[in-house]
C-alpha cells in the first residue's frame, strides 16, 4: 500500500493541494475556507480515483459514450502524470500520453493516439474575488481526426447543497440522467434529490452557484456542456469515499463535452477544455464576474 505524495501550494491565502495521480488538483482554500471540495474519506493510496477535488474525465465521461466502458470517466484519473515546466501564472502542469496507457484497464477503448497537457493556474487576487483556472489540452499527433470525451469535474464546496442555486442554465436543454429524460430549464437551477443533469450549453455567459453569502463562478471555456451532479443521500450512503452526511457539503458543477458533443481534435491540431473557477463574497445580490 503507497500513499501518494501531496504536491502543496501556499501564497498569498490560497492553499492548493494537487497530486501527481490523475493530475489531481484535491483542494482549494482561500483565506482557510474550502472553495474546491475534498472528501475526508478520499482514497489517497493511488487504488482509485479521488473524490473531490477536481477529477479530470477523458477520454471518456462515465461509462463512454455507449455505456460500455471502464473505468468510470476514462483512464487518466487513475494514472500518473508527469510533472511539466510550468508557465506564467501556472502553478503545476502535468504531461501524459497515450503511450503510456498501455496495458491499463480500458486502454483497449482508446480511439486513437493523444498528448495531454493540464495545468493548474491561480489569477492575481483581486477586489473581484479569488480565481483558479484549470486548463487541459489535447494534441492529436496523428493524420486522422480524434474524438474523445472530456470534463473538469469540480466539486465546488457549498455550506449546504439543498439551499444552493446555479445560475447560468435557464433555457438550456438537458438530460436528467436520473430518470432518463430531456427537459428544458426553467430558470435557475436547486437541488432537492439526486441530481444528474447534462445540460447542452457551452455556458459562454458563466455561471454562478450562489451559497450562503458566497458567489462562486465557473466559467467554462471549449464545453459543449455542463454536467450538476450530487448523489443526495441514499446513493451517497452507498459511496465509500464519502463520510455520512458529507453529500451536503458540495455541489458538482462540470465542465464538460461529451456524447455527441464531445471533442473533435484534428489531424496534427490542439483543443482546449478549459474553466475558471472564482469565489467572493456576496452581499445585497451583488455578483462577481471573471477577470
Ligand atoms: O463516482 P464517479 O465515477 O466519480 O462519478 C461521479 C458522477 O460523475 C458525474 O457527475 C456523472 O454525471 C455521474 O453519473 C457520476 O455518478
Amino acid at each position: 500500500m503507497t500513499t501518494l505524495t501531496p504536491l502543496v501550494h501556499e501564497r498569498d491565502g490560497h492553499r492548493l493541494v494537487a497530486y501527481d495521480h490523475g493530475a489531481h488538483l484535491a483542494e482549494w482554500r482561500v483565506d482557510g475556507h474550502p472553495v474546491v471540495w475534498l472528501s475526508p474519506h478520499a482514497v489517497l493510496d493511488g487504488s482509485a480515483a479521488i473524490r473531490g477535488g477536481v477529477p479530470l474525465c477523458f477520454p471518456w465521461f462515465g461509462a463512454g459514450p455507449e455505456g460500455d466502458r471502464s473505468p468510470s470517466h476514462g483512464l487518466v484519473r487513475t494514472v500518473s502524470w508527469h510533472q511539466d515546466e510550468t508557465d506564467g501564472e501556472e502553478v503545476w502542469a502535468w504531461t501524459l500520453s497515450s503511450e503510456e496507457l498501455d496495458g491499463e484497464t480500458g486502454a483497449e477503448h482508446l480511439e486513437g493516439p493523444f498528448d495531454l497537457r493540464y495545468a493548474v493556474s491561480l489569477l492575481p487576487r483581486s477586489a473581484a474575488g479569488a480565481f483558479l483556472r484549470l486548463e487541459l489540452t489535447v494534441t492529436n499527433p496523428s493524420p486522422v481526426p480524434l474524438h474523445v470525451e472530456a470534463a473538469l469535474h469540480s466539486y465546488l464546496a457549498v455550506a449546504d447543497v439543498r439551499t444552493v442555486r446555479v445560475e447560468g442554465l435557464d433555457g438550456a436543454a438537458y438530460l436528467d440522467k436520473v430518470s432518463g429524460t430531456r427537459h428544458v430549464q426553467d430558470g435557475d437551477v436547486t437541488l432537492h434529490a439526486e441530481t444528474d443533469r447534462v445540460y447542452d450549453t457551452d455556458a459562454a455567459a458563466g455561471l454562478v452557484v450562489l451559497d450562503d453569502g458566497r458567489a462562486l463562478t465557473v466559467q467554462p471555456e471549449g464545453a459543449t456542456q455542463v454536467v450538476v451532479w450530487n448523489p443526495w443521500e441514499t446513493k451517497a450512503a452507498r459511496m465509500t469515499d464519502l463520510p455520512e452526511d458529507a453529500w451536503h457539503r458540495f455541489v458538482c458543477v462540470e465542465a464538460a463535452a461529451t456524447g455527441c458533443r464531445g471533442l473533435v481534435v484534428q489531424p496534427l491540431g490542439s483543443t482546449r477544455l478549459a474553466c475558471t473557477i472564482g469565489v467572493s463574497t456576496v452581499s445585497d445580490g451583488e455578483r462577481l464576474s471573471a477577470p
